[in-house]
């Protein structure tokens, strides 16, 4: 079976200096949902940001259901398919939360943007509820709810998600978290980075442990949440 994405071998930084991803490989297969995680400054934002054509890397290759990836601008990646959800700015706060949602399905035609916004007022409630309001006056979990609608609006292969639970409570989280596992269980594949490490493995099937640019350690999620080197090492645990 052919992974949904393939990640070999890759190596990239932010210009000169020394690489940040020092020769990444991973696939995820289709629906599947990750979890990476791993010390600050590991590189995994940078391993999203990379695999969005946000970053050009300097050698390797991400392919997305065998198709080549790498050396896309941002927006050729998102029309195949992979939607990013960065950790801060993913909102437009002064427009309307549905003028958000209709943002992110701006590539699309009228009537399926129309067809996804209800989509997502009946799935998600509260952005039905609050759809005239302001998005700066969202609470950090329903933005972040919000900076997910955005992304589901292009109905992507596989969303990555850059620390959704960033700055939230643990009940907020908690809650973030539950809304993650439902659109993963309608389908849709993620890869998602995350300081709640424990909380990340618990939903996700797939861990990856990145450290120093490198991957430490993959497999089962449960198994790498139950491992005593894991939890001491990378989890605080
Ligand atoms: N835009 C940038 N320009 C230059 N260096 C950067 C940039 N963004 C990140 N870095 C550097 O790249 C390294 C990896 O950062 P990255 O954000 O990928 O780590 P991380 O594993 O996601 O950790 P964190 O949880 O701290 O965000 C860090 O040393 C960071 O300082």
């Amino acid at each position: 079976m052919t992974a949904l994405l393939e990640v070999e071998a890759l190596v990239g930084g932010y210009g000169a200096a020394d690489e940040i991803l020092k020769g990444i490989t991973v696939a995820l297969p289709e629906r599947r949902m990750a979890a990476i995680v791993g010390p600050n400054g590991a590189g995994k934002s940078t391993l999203l940001k990379a695999i969005a054509g946000m970053l050009r890397a300097k050698s390797g290759q991400v392919r997305l259901s065998g198709e080549l990836l790498t050396g896309l601008p941002p927006r050729g990646v998102a029309m195949r398919g992979v939607a990013f959800v960065p950790q801060e700015a993913n909102i437009f706060p002064s427009l309307s939360v549905r003028e958000n949602l209709e943002m992110g399905g701006y590539l699309e035609p009228r009537a399926t943007v129309t067809q996804r916004v209800e989509g997502l007022f009946a799935r998600f409630p509260m952005l039905a509820e609050k759809r005239r309001r302001a998005a700066r006056t969202l609470s950090g979990g329903q933005r972040q709810i919000l900076a997910m609608g955005m992304a589901l609006m292009v109905a992507p292969k596989l969303l990555l998600l850059d620390e959704p639970s960033a700055g939230l409570s643990p009940k907020a989280a908690e809650s973030l978290f539950d809304d993650i596992a439902a659109i993963h269980a309608e389908g849709t594949a993620i890869l998602m980075v995350e300081q709640n490490a424990l909380e990340a493995l618990a939903i996700a099937e797939d861990g990856i442990v990145l450290v120093d640019g490198r991957v430490a350690r993959t497999g089962p999620a449960a198994e790498l949440a139950s491992d005593p080197e894991v939890r001491r090492l990378f989890l605080g645990g």
